[in-house]
């Protein structure tokens, strides 16, 4: 027993007269309370020798008055300070500001009752009753029942705990002589008070009552007086005889019950409080688990050691978080829901299934962290497999025998703590490795400390390196195609010969794949044939027809589409690419094999027409040279096709970019000439006004000459591809053209005229493009929507300098996408747009996790020579693989591939009437 409540009686001898005590309101409002309901009279023997008693009337009763008044009656006053030296106690922990009344040194004053009322203890009884006592500690909670300090979870800290609240009690349990009726198990007002701590504020009256009662192995089996007690928040029953708690019925704040080591049957058959959280029913009798929802606010619920053979109504308690059924009867896991359950203990059952389902078993418990399932009949542990909170399982004896069943926990991130003790799996030689293989984020197993030695040994010895696992699928995948029987499918090819092996270069856009092809290409012409694919795109300037690309309007592919004429067909960044069969089956020596650059979905397309395409996975390596390649690749050409149709390149040894419009002019120009190479050259025209007048024309006028004269005088002349010695103008201001001193403009509209004044073999082409209105100043306005499209009308016959980028794919966002983007700056745009192809290439990353050998190789185009070496290895692998898998198969005398046929053109009527 803590020296709090320890108070030698005979202390207060020392008590002097005339100390004065002082004592705030509320606390000698509190004893009076008490002392009302607990009639006590003090003897002779309490009272220091000074103080005789003469008579029986004097005796104080205290039941009339108040306890400090008794004292002050007795003359005992002194200060707090001098009190509390004589009188044992133990400070209060907090900041005494806390407590109401100030100063809370608690004075402990233990009084006894009259004698003349209390039988005889003897000797034996009295020690019976001192053990009792103290073991029912008021600090320590009740006892942990699992292993590993488990059934502490309930809560965490004492919220009732004595220190942090003024204490005063007036006797001790101990010292109490018990009376005839007491001794029975009848529980009274004089125990209640011994028992009683804890002060806290009365809900109703607002003054302080008693609201903690610790009435742990008295004996009792009549607690009824109990009903008075309304404002206890915090009973302990526990270790009594007690056969029903019907009592609590009247205890509307009751919050913390312990009423375990009892003779109790029946589960809280008693009105329930308003916010009942914490019980502790173990030990007892009970067998059958009532609806309980009216106890909806428990949040631990401690069940153990009961008979309760089936888990059932449970299931309106949504805050429980701690459950114990551990050492019942229980069979079969299922009515279990609470959502919020963090904490299982369920040990020593008889558990050898649980409900399946996808709201069953644990798979409604998502929030599990501990589980306790020892002693059980279980055999698997594939329960566990989605518990994704679970951090603590003990499974210890039960009948796991399979090493592949620890597979079932691998995908559990949190699970650090793992007792397999007791289950075959564990006496097997492997069991330790395999346990820590699976469970990777294992810190403890079996109670000993798993070591980051061992855990980096087991995997360095396991697990196959990413290069090992890419082939190993690979090859699964591999051995399946071979091993499925031949069948015409949707899918199935309309050829009746082999199709040649092929490498295909798989890659987002913008990373180098048809320069690398080609590179490769160029390397070993014997044994490698381009494929050629047919695009929608504009021609570069630096390509030819036929060699990297056939180009062809949209119509002719749509026609191509139409008549099936292609093996793969994709969509990218607004332009259609496609392989035809003809390509594909283009007359080869039978050696050569087909090399080709598609995107994913190409790439893909070719999987699943059974062409098995060696695919190899380009990328560049750094994601930041990649974004600069984007911007220098699109920035460019994507700028000038969506922002401003009137500005146009020109392919020239040094190029020239025309803009009137003031966002471009203040924006695009500037950039351009960041991001263009050397010999181009961007014109800025400031024009902020977004109208052409005199003024600005002849700024403009006098900026184009600037920059052609450095253009000539500055820039090494290097050598046009096309060689255009004529300057291209479409619809040409006239305000430009009114300066003829400057430079011989045509005034008529679309013709092509000399530039007199400039070496025609230094500037080739010249385009500037604006746009005319009623013959007088022009007027741009970039809300008109109309300028954009007649000018897009335009024909240009020359060649852009890069690839034009069509705007069509971010037109097939939502008309609320659309928008936003309209709303945004021009380089707002333009990084969406880049963002976009970086959020591509995040995509084939994620698809080459997700699907390990799906690509034989992976290369960087920014690492030209490793990529070279890699793929040449490729190329030796490829030369040496079988050529003959292909089954020869006779279209004629297949009726399925009529069938198919049909179908399929059926279907393409269908999409194109659509
Ligand atoms: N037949 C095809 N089917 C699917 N995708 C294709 C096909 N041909 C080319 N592609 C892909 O189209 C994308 C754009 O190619 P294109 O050459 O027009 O632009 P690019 O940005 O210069 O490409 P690269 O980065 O390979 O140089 C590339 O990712 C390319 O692999």
């Amino acid at each position: 027993m803590s020296s709090y409540n320890q108070i030698n009686p005979k202390k207060i001898q020392d008590l002097q007269p005339s100390m004065e005590v002082l004592v705030p309101e509320t606390r000698t409002s509190t004893l009076t309370n008490l002392f009302q309901n607990v009639p006590l009279r003090l003897t002779q023997e309490d009272l220091p020798s000074e103080y005789s008693m003469q008579s029986e009337a004097d005796q104080i009763s205290i039941s009339t008055v108040s306890t400090m008044e008794a004292v002050y009656s007795l003359g005992l006053h002194e200060d707090d300070e001098k009190l509390s030296q004589k009188v044992a106690h133990k400070p209060p922990k907090q900041d005494s500001s806390d407590h109401p009344g100030g100063n809370t040194s608690c004075e402990v004053l233990i009084i006894e009752t009259n004698l003349d009322e209390v039988d005889e203890i003897g000797p034996e009884a009295q020690k019976d009753v001192s053990e009792t006592s103290s073991e029912a500690s008021y600090f320590s909670w009740p006892e942990v029942e699992i292993p590993g300090s488990w059934g502490t979870y309930g809560i965490e800290e004492n919220p009732w705990d004595d220190d942090d609240k003024p204490f005063v009690r007036f006797r001790d349990y101990n010292d109490l002589k018990l009376t005839r009726q007491e001794k029975s198990g009848v529980l009274t007002e004089r125990i209640i008070a011994c028992c009683s701590s804890y002060l806290d504020k009365c809900p109703q009256t607002g003054k302080y009552v008693l609201c903690k009662c610790n009435l742990a192995q008295k004996g009792l089996n009549n607690i009824s007086i109990l009903m008075f007690h309304h404002y206890l928040q915090y009973l302990d029953l526990s270790r009594n005889e007690l056969t029903n708690l019907d009592a609590l019925g009247e205890l509307p704040f009751l919050m913390y019950l312990d009423a375990s080591h009892n003779m109790l049957t029946d589960l809280l058959n008693f009105k329930a409080p308003f916010n009942l959280t914490h019980v502790n029913y173990s030990h007892n009798f009970v067998d059958m688990i009532p609806n309980l929802s009216k106890f909806w606010s428990l949040v631990y619920l401690n069940l153990s050691h009961n008979q309760v053979y089936q888990i059932n109504g449970l299931d309106n308690l949504k805050y429980l978080k701690y459950l114990n059924l551990s050492h019942n009867q229980i069979r079969f896991l299922r009515g279990l829901n609470n959502k919020k359950l963090t904490h299982l203990n369920l040990e020593h059952n008889q558990i050898g299934f649980s409900e399946e389902g996808p709201n069953c078993g644990f798979k409604a418990l998502p929030d599990l962290i501990v589980v306790n399932l020892s002693d059980n009949l279980l055999t698997s542990l594939r329960l566990f497999e989605e518990m994704e909170m679970l951090q603590k399982l003990i499974i210890m004896n039960n009948n796991i025998s399979c090493l592949y069943e620890i597979e079932s926990l691998k995908f559990l991130k949190f699970l650090t703590e793992v007792h397999f003790k007791g289950n075959p799996i564990a006496s097997d030689d492997n069991y330790y490795e395999v346990c820590l293989k699976c469970i990777q984020p294992i810190l403890i197993l079996d109670g000993d400390v798993v070591s980051a030695e061992d855990k980096m040994l087991v995997n360095a010895k396991y697990a196959p390196t990413p290069f090992i696992a890419s082939k190993k699928n690979h090859s699964d995948l591999f051995l399946l195609e071979q091993l499925s029987t031949w069948e015409v499918t949707n899918m199935t090819l309309p050829i009746t010969k082999a199709p040649p092996r092929m490498i295909v270069v798989v890659g987002p856009p913008g990373t180098g794949q048809k320069k690398l092809i080609q590179e490769f290409y160029e390397r070993h012409p014997k044994c490698l044939r381009l494929g050629i694919s047919h695009t929608t795109r504009p021609k570069n300037v630096n390509e030819t027809e036929g060699e990297c690309y056939y180009f062809v309007s949209e119509e002719k592919f749509d026609d191509m589409v139409r008549n099936a004429e292609f093996v793969t067909v994709s969509d990218i960044l607004g332009y259609a690419y496609g392989f035809s069969y003809e390509e594909l089956m283009k007359p080869s020596s039978r050696d050569t094999i087909l090399l080709l650059h598609t995107d994913l979905v190409g790439a893909l397309n070719l999987r699943m027409r059974n062409l098995r395409p060696y695919l190899v996975f380009a990328l560049y390596y750094q994601s930041d040279a990649y974004y600069s390649q984007l911007l220098r690749k699109y920035y460019y050409t994507y700028w000038l096709s969506r922002y401003d149709y009137r500005c146009k390149s020109c392919y020239a040894t040094r190029c020239m970019c025309v803009d009137s419009l003031p966002n471009f002019a203040s924006n695009g120009a500037c950039l351009l000439a960041k991001i263009l190479p050397k010999n181009y050259k961007a014109l800025r025209i400031i024009n902020d006004s977004g109208k052409i007048n005199s003024e600005t024309s002849s700024r403009v006028t006098s900026d184009i000459e600037e920059i052609l004269k450095d253009i000539i005088t500055n820039l090494p002349i290097k050598e046009s591809p096309t060689k255009k010695s004529s300057v291209k103008f479409a619809e040409v201001n006239p305000s430009f053209i009114a300066q003829p001193e400057c430079y011989m403009y045509s005034t008529e509209s679309l013709s092509d005229t000399k530039v007199t004044s400039l070496n025609s073999d230094e500037i080739t082409s010249l385009i500037i493009e604006t746009k005319k209105k009623d013959g007088g100043e022009s007027s741009f306005n970039l809300a008109d929507e109309d300028v954009f499209h007649s000018i897009s009308e335009v024909e240009f016959d020359f060649e852009p300098i890069l690839s034009v980028v069509s705007e069509s794919k971010l037109e097939e966002d939502s008309d609320e996408v659309r928008k936003q983007n309209r709303r945004l700056k021009p380089n707002q745009r333009i990084d969406k747009f880049i963002d976009n192809i970086l959020k591509e290439r995040e995509l084939y990353i994620r698809f080459h996790r997700a699907n390990p050998g799906i690509f034989c190789e992976t290369v960087f185009t920014d690492k030209a020579e490793s990529t070279i070496q890699k793929l040449e290895d490729l190329l030796k692998r490829v030369q040496n693989s079988s050529r003959d898998s292909w089954h020869s198969y006779n279209v004629k005398n297949d009726p399925a591939f009529k069938v198919m046929m049909t179908q399929r053109l059926l279907d393409l009527n269908r999409d194109i009437e659509e």
